[in-house]
């Protein structure tokens, strides 16, 4: 292969510079025609061997190949990514076509190569130093290309399972490329992914489109994740804002101590309270935390146990894995011995024991096939996982939903109250001190109103409006809601309440 081992080689002596324009010229003429002939793919492809077999007998080359799915064809290879983000990173500015993702600086391009294309890349000094290797990219040829043969891609298989990097090396550079090369390639692909990754938010799509012409789609669709609330803009008790932060970032730095005590590296978090009361934007508030993707649920359009359990696959190590309003979207209320009597055995896991739960008419995901996914033999792979369930009804869950191990941490959303009242003025009007403060929190320890509605009623409805109107109209909403609540013998009254703040934490 041209300079394989980076020597100048035969050129040396000649007038180098006119004969390789000379070649260029000839080159480009040809190519152009042969890309009207739709011949171009072939040559590449058979030229690019045939030279390979050249340079194997002066000097034998090995081959590793890294393919998009190794093993089963449920997960991407990580060995596959992390070599896309390094040769992206170091060896763009060689290639000659690439095809560019957005980067999670909305203004960057993330370069990979295309179908066909090869780069060479070298040793560092320190890795010995010298020797070039080549990187070759390919895909299956589109349909109408399939005449012209194997290509890179050789044997059967579907269409996915036939993407992949190659690595052409000299024999005599196996122990380097293999030791310190390759090891090198997959660290600084990490950091690249680390560095470009623009966290997204996935949702279920109809899990009807698994399979698509015989190969497999994804499950999931995705948009960039960009939600602005972190915990810094939700108003919570401070004592219990610092213990789900803390939480968290024991969490994220404890792969070894999950390792240790051999279990999963998974953490589940049970988010309960009243509508309106923040769950939703505690979620948001976790993923910036955290920096993790999100994966939002919807659980009435998974068809099955068996379905579940792929879109769980599905999801990459990193990631906040969500199922919103669990009471809602099954019928969970502590149903696993008492089945429908007309429920029909209608999943896939009929006959495997009797561990069921109840279904509806919209999911036919039970109980166990969700006790399974969140703490079955599965949810072991990939790690670095948080499993969130939200709820407004939590005597409704079974308890063996929520018991510990599965749902680790509960934590209670509740109404608001003076400590959040004050957090939210201040964010929202830039208010520290009120004469109104002393009134507002004196009624929101008689009524139950929500930070949602504190929050809608501290924001400015027109140019008009500033810190002082704004708590006026609080105040009177305040004790509009008190009449009603008079009026209606203190109905409403929620029985958990608490002074003090808008969240309780429940210890472990
Ligand atoms: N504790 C809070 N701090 C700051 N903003 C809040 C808080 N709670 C609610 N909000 C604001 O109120 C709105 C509604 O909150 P959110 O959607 O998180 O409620 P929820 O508990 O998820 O309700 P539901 O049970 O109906 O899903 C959001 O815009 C959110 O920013
Ligand atoms: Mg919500």
């Amino acid at each position: 292969m041209r300079g394989m081992d980076g020597s100048s080689g035969v050129w040396g002596g000649l007038n180098s510079g006119v004969v390789l324009s000379l070649i260029a010229v000839l080159w480009t003429v040809v190519w152009q025609n042969l890309q009207h002939l739709q011949l171009q793919h072939f040559f590449k492809r058979h030229l690019g061997r045939h030279a390979r077999r050249l340079a194997a007998l002066v000097d034998p080359y090995l081959s590793v190949t890294i393919a998009e799915y190794d093993g089963g064809r449920m997960r991407r290879a990580e060995a596959y990514e992390e070599v896309k983000a390094y040769l992206a990173a170091s060896t763009s500015r060689s290639a000659r076509h690439l095809r560019a993702e957005g980067a999670r600086d909305a203004d960057r391009l993330v370069l990979s190569m295309v179908d066909g294309e090869e780069v060479a890349d070298a040793l560092l000094p320190e890795e010995g130093g010298g020797a070039v290797f080549w990187w070759a990219y390919s895909r299956p040829p589109p349909q109408q290309d399939r005449r012209w043969g194997g290509g890179f891609g050789g044997g059967g298989g579907d269409e996915e399972n036939r993407r992949f990097y190659r690595l052409f090396f000299l024999d005599r550079h196996r122990d380097q490329v293999l030791n310190a090369y390759l090891p090198r390639v997959r660290r600084q692909g990490r950091a690249v992914m680390v560095q470009n990754r623009r966290r997204k938010l996935f949702t279920n799509i109809s899990t009807h489109q698994f399979t698509d012409g015989g190969y497999t789609r994804s499950a999931w669709t995705h948009v960039p994740f960009e939600h602005p609330k972190t915990f810094a803009t939700l108003a919570m008790d401070p004592a219990a804002k610092k213990e789900v932060m803390d939480d968290l970032d024991a969490f994220k730095a404890g792969k070894q101590w999950y390792e240790r005590v051999g279990k999963a590296w998974k953490r589940g978090y049970l988010l309960h309270g009243p509508p309106g009361t923040g769950k939703s934007a505690m979620i948001a508030a976790m993923a910036n935390h955290l920096d993790y993707d999100v994966y939002d649920i919807e659980l009435t359009s998974v068809h099955s146990n068996t379905d579940l359990r792929k879109l769980f696959i599905g999801t990459t190590s990193k990631s906040i894995i969500v199922i919103e309003d669990i009471d809602c979207s099954l019928d969970l209320t502590g149903a696993r011995n008492a089945k429908k009597k007309d429920a029909a055995p209608e999943d896939d896991d009929k006959g495997k024991g009797d561990k069921k739960g109840a279904t509806d008419a919209t999911s036919k995901v039970t109980l166990s096939g969700l006790l399974n996914f969140i703490d079955g033999l599965w949810s072991a792979c990939g790690g670095e996982r948080v499993i969130v369930f939200t709820t407004n009804h939590l005597e409704k869950l079974d308890p063996a939903l929520i018991r510990r191990g599965r749902m680790d941490k509960h934590i209670e959303m509740s109404y608001c109250r003076a400590p959040a009242f004050e957090f939210l003025a201040k964010a929202y009007l830039g208010v520290e001190e009120h004469e109104l403060f002393g009134a507002v929190g004196a009624l929101l320890r008689e009524v139950d109103m929500t930070p949602a509605d504190v929050a809608e009623n501290l924001t400015p409805k027109s140019a008009d409006d500033d810190a002082d109107s704004c708590l006026r109209g609080l105040v009177a909403a305040l004790e509009k809601a008190r009449e009603v609540k008079a009026s209606s013998g203190g109905q409403e009254k929620q029985p958990e309440e608490e002074d003090g703040g808008v969240v309780a934490v429940d210890k472990e």
